[in-house]
């Protein structure tokens, strides 16, 4: 080493580097020496700053009970009050569990985005853990090769655009079938939620396994599906004490553990009778099995099927009996969140429409031009429908139907906005906030699909624009999105197309809500239709 390098310090061996065959190995060591320094630098930044952050402002509870007298059961419009006073992110003490309210798109955007790996947890609470047999299903498992297993298994072998594609004849006959007994009840009232429930069962059940609900006592068995989802929605989203207090868990002070546990055995019954009808090939006083129409080829194969042939890896040391629990978790994911969620949206919608008229008739139009007159809507017309398309995500802007998504809860302790996320907490994205927020959107409680119009690369329900985010984001984004979009717009364009609508005589619209993991209408919303068609016959062909 010359004189000059020791005088100059240590970065001067580096100009000083005798041989040209010295200067990349003395560069390499001088970046990685400098790259471990600025990453140590930036490890003690961040230990030192999250050692520091405060946890987020939130209003004061009780010593013991916390916020939880002040909650109420209407958590959305809770939320939104308390947004207004603490800002974009407030936290709430309930008993023993801390819960964090994010209130802003730019942390929201931290939460599924930037920090997507950290928040991918979930914290079922007691009812989640009954109805989903111990949490094994894909919307409440914890991150891990389980809960990755069957996400992919259930995008790639499900919700993939060729199996859609390749069980479309189902879903469009459970449509067809429900526009005709529409057709007879012309002129009749009819309660639009409960119409459109059982033709999202029907349709996911053909799916499933090719088996529908017929008959009596399958009509009868819709009816009851609708009363048991409805409760179990309402039961998922009720605050619960024994949460709060795991200690008097055993006392289950408000019932819900009771009830959750009816509500899963009528569950349960329901769903081994599907696995029984599928494996055995037996059909049921209540079930229709379609005849071989969905097995014609590898990619017909019924749902079911799907799961029942690949071996399940789930590199779990689960006995038989539990994988026969996984398996029914999974389909109480289907056949809960496929059908509850779609039909809520389908009464929202046409609550929306049945108050805008105007907006209604634009719609009208639109499919007529589409489609021309005394024409069955077929799913490949539905890109064509962009008015439509914007009337449905103006509808789930106003009124998403998992509003506050489902909490997510961090792996690790960490910092969001300034602000310190214990690790276990629980965290709600509210969306019901964020989409109606006067500083993101102009006049933010009018209905009006134009603004979806107006910039349509902007908006999309994939969960990129962190304003708008019905379906969530992330590697938790609804696992059914695909499935949803096509049903949801298959239907409302059929119902549209197919008949007019008017309120019953002496009828007020109201829009009001209630809460639950769901969001639904207040009050049932019951329309009369009234055909378009010029031929009895048209509402006949399948
Ligand atoms: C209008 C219809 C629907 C809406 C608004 C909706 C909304 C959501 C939301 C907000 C989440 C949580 C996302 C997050 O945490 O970021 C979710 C999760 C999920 N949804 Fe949907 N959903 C709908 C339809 C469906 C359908 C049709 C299915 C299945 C057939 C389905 C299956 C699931 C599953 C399995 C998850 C859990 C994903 C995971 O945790 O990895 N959903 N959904």
């Amino acid at each position: 080493m010359s004189k000059g390098d020791s005088d100059g310090g240590p970065w001067l061996w580096l100009q000083h580097a005798e041989e040209a065959n010295d200067a990349i190995p003395r560069a390499t060591v001088t970046l990685l020496v400098a790259a471990i320094t600025a990453l140590g630098f930036f490890a003690w930044f961040r230990r030192r700053r999250d050692a520091t952050a405060p946890l987020p402002p939130g209003p004061r509870g009780l010593p013991f009970l916390g916020y939880l007298p002040f909650l109420g059961t209407n958590l959305h419009r809770k939320f939104a009050e308390l947004a207004e006073s603490y800002g974009p992110i407030f936290k709430l003490q309930l008993g023993s569990k801390l819960y964090v309210v994010v209130n802003s798109p730019s942390l929201a955007k931290e939460i599924v985005r930037d920090q997507d790996m950290t928040f991918a947890n979930r914290d079922p609470n007691i009812a989640a853990s009954i109805i989903t047999y111990g949490a094994r299903d894909i919307a409440f498992s914890s991150q891990g090769p389980y809960w990755r297993n069957l996400r992919k298994l259930f995008i790639r072998q499900i919700m993939s655009n060729a199996s859609l594609d390749a069980c479309y004849d189902l879903r469009k006959q459970e449509v067809r079938k429900g526009l005709s007994d529409l057709h007879r009840k012309s002129g009749v009232p009819v309660d639009i939620g409960e119409w459109a429930l059982l033709i999202l069962i029907n349709a996911i059940m053909a799916m499933l396994w090719g088996g529908t609900l017929t008959g009596e006592k399958g009509e009868a068995m819709g009816v009851e599906f609708r009363k048991v989802v409805t409760k179990l929605m309402g039961l998922l989203g009720t605050p619960n004490v024994s949460d709060f207090f795991p200690a008097l868990a055993w006392l289950d002070l408000q019932g819900v553990e009771r009830d959750m546990k009816r509500v899963h055995h009528w569950l349960d019954d329901f769903i081994q009778s599907v696995v029984d009808c599928a494996t055995e090939g037996r059909t049921d006083e209540m079930f229709e099995q379609k005849k071989g129409e969905s097995k014609t080829n590898e990619q017909k194969k019924d749902f079911l099927q799907i799961f029942l042939d690949l071996e399940m890896d789930l590199e779990d040391d689960q006995s038989p009996t539990d994988k026969n629990g996984a398996l029914k978790a999974i389909l109480t994911d289907i056949v809960v969140g496929g059908t509850d969620t779609v039909s809520t949206m389908v009464e929202w919608v046409m609550a929306e429409l049945l108050h805008k008229r105007n907006v209604m008739s634009k719609v009208v139009h639109e499919l007529t031009v589409v489609l021309g007159e005394d024409k069955m809507v077929e799913e490949h017309h539905l890109p064509k429908l962009k008015y439509l398309d914007a009337v449905i995500k103006e509808t789930f802007r106003l009124h998403p139907p998992v509003s506050l998504l489902v909490p997510r809860t961090p792996h690790a302790s960490c910092v969001v906005g300034g602000f310190t996320i214990p690790k276990g907490s629980n965290i709600f994205l509210n969306m019901a906030y964020i989409h109606k927020d006067p500083r993101i959107w102009d006049k933010p409680l009018e209905f009006r699909p134009e603004r979806f119009l107006e910039n349509p690369s902007e908006y999309d329900l994939s969960g990129n624009n962190f304003k708008y985010m019905p379906f969530g984001s992330g590697r938790r984004i609804c696992a059914g999105l695909p499935l949803a979009e096509r049903m949801l717009t298959y239907v409302l364009a059929s119902l549209l197309h197919s008949f007019e609508w008017e309120l019953p005589l002496g009828t007020e619209l109201e829009l009001s809500d209630k809460f639950g993991l769901v969001v639904k209408k207040m009050n049932p919303l019951v329309a009369i239709p009234r055909p378009r068609f010029s031929t009895p016959e048209l509402y006949m062909s399948r």
